[in-house]
């Protein structure tokens, strides 16, 4: 297909990452990549490190060891839907303006609304099943509304890749098949998708490649494998060893000794 051609533009790869937070661990020697056009679902327990990564591919968090390499991507090209609770909506805007915000980087921040914008705007919203909110509130929308309106802005954003946190949490049964299929067509224009989920049915159907990650990986790789029952079980085991404290990073596979005495504390 033409389009996916042109929008797989490379891979993003990771090389022994570990992000951490004053010197403890979230994300701990974590290496592999993301194909172009690749559709990931990244699980794990609670804690695991799972937002921690993505904020790590978007930028936001530095890698403390090893490195993210995105080839010829730019943080820039990413749409990144933070976890529900990050996202503040009480500020007076229209539907129509929180979905023109996704085409800042061609309107620029002070952009007005062209004509242009204004009608992709509104294919946005109808795609997403919002047709004729242009002028609602954000603030008036029920929560699957308001996640529709952030698909719509993704949609804007004409991202080529782009990480989603929790997508589907407190949202109806409608919602989420609606805007599965936004994802599916996202996949088949070629650009890569990576979502973190706690749903495993949700991830066994719709999610062919999965990142399991404990802070540590446990599997990443196709699905059926990543989620045997197995893995699952190390995963939960790996989780309760947390509840003392951070896990320290393991001293051997350090070259610079990185691992702070803080991190064997107990708190
Ligand atoms: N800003 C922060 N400062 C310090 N520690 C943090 C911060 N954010 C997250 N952490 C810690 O890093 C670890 C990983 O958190 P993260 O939010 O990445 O996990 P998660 O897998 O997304 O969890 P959940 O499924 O509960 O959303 C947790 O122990 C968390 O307490």
């Amino acid at each position: 297909m033409g389009d996916r051609a042109a929008m797989s533009v490379g891979a993003i790869s990771l090389r022994d990452v570990t992000v951490a937070y004053d010197r403890h661990p979230a994300v701990h020697h974590l290496s592999g990549s993301f194909a172009p056009g690749s559709l990931t679902a990244i699980a794990g327990p609670n804690g695991a490190g799972k937002s921690t990564l993505l904020k790590a591919l978007m930028g936001e968090l530095p890698v403390s060891e090893g490195a993210i390499d995105r080839g010829q991507l730019s943080v820039r090209e990413f749409g990144y839907l933070p976890q529900a609770a990050e996202i503040e909506r009480r500020f007076p805007i229209s539907v129509a303006d929180a979905v023109t915000l996704g085409a800042w980087r061609r309107t620029g921040a002070f952009g007005g609304m062209t004509r242009g914008i204004a009608e992709e705007a509104r294919r946005a919203l109808s795609a997403v099943g919002l047709e004729g909110f242009e002028r609602r509130h954000v603030g008036s929308l029920s929560a699957g509304q308001f996640q529709r309106v952030l698909f719509a802005r993704l949609l804007m954003q004409d991202a080529k890749v782009i990480l989603l946190d929790e997508p589907f949490t407190a949202i109806d049964a409608r919602t989420t098949r609606d805007l599965l299929e936004i994802i599916r067509r996202w996949r088949s224009d070629g650009r890569t998708v990576i979502a973190v989920l706690h749903d495993f049915e949700q991830v066994r159907a719709h999610f062919p490649e999965t990142l399991l990650l404990a802070r540590e990986p446990i599997e990443w790789g196709a699905t059926a494998s990543a989620l045997s029952p197995a893995n699952l079980l190390r995963a939960r085991a790996m989780a309760e060893s947390w509840d003392e404290g951070a896990q320290p990073c393991r001293p051997d596979a350090h070259a610079h000794g990185h691992a702070h005495a803080r991190a064997h504390d107990h708190a």
